[in-house]
């Protein structure tokens, strides 16, 4: 079974990720990373973002290995990945990694901004994640405080609507929410409660009660 989240910045796309494949025994993958891997190793060699061949380069010898990086998580790092994730080949390099991963057995759940509509279209159920932006940005500023990092909710907020409106107005994979997918909304939702409503999701497009 192949799981597709997908939504804004800071949604909770990851969280919902990482526990629905906990319950399910299933592997996660949060594409994001896979992005914002790319854009870390432009700014680390000093690269210019707007160009595009180099970027496409760096997706095309991208290295797994460093999606573990704490320093993915950094807002400069996510912006940087925003703009990048607009190249067109950039993402076609960066689709059979995906795919294989969502292909490999015994199931996966991944997480992102085009998995239910361009990476697994067929998959078999797809949750579109949102909350509200001042909510979100309230979580991802306490996310970094927790994290010992340095962070101003109002710079988060303009962050997060920023790069929305890049991944919802670019060409290549904007960010939109699949005609099949079921729209969750956690903002008045703590974690467990996210859980278990998108748990009850999965169950319910499982058995055919839901039609999307
Ligand atoms: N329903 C929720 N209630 C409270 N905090 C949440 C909820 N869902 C996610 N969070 C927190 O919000 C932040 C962003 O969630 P995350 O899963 O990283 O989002 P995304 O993967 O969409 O960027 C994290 O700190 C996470 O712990
Ligand atoms: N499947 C994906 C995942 C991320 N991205 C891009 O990568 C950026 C960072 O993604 P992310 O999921 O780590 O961001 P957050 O929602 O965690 O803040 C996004 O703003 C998108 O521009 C994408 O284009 N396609």
């Amino acid at each position: 079974m192949i799981i597709a989240i997908d939504g804004p910045a800071a949604s909770g796309k990851g969280t919902l990720g990482k526990r629905l494949a906990a319950h399910y025994g299933f592997r996660h993958l949060d594409t994001g990373v896979i992005y914002r891997a790319v854009a870390k190793a432009l700014l680390d060699g000093g690269a210019d973002l707007t160009d595009e061949a180099r970027a496409v380069a760096a997706a095309r010898k991208l290295d797994p290995g460093i999606f573990g990086d704490p320093a993915l998580k950094s807002q400069t790092v996510g912006d940087a990945a925003s703009v990048i994730s607009a190249y067109a080949p950039l993402r076609e390099a960066l689709v059979s990694f995906q795919r294989q991963f969502a292909a490999d057995p015994p199931g996966a759940v991944l997480d992102g901004r085009d998995i239910g509509t361009v990476i697994c279209p067929d998959a078999d159920v797809k949750i579109f994640v949102i909350a509200d932006p001042v909510v979100r940005a309230r979580r991802r500023t306490l996310e970094a405080l927790a994290r010992g990092e340095a962070a101003d909710e109002a710079r988060v907020l303009a962050d997060i609507l920023k790069r929305d409106e890049r991944d919802r107005n670019r060409s290549a994979a904007p960010l939109t929410q699949a005609p099949d997918a079921v729209l969750l909304d956690n903002s008045n939702l703590d974690i467990e409660g996210g859980v278990r409503a998108a748990i009850d999701i999965v169950e319910a497009v499982r058995a055919g009660r839901r039609r999307v």
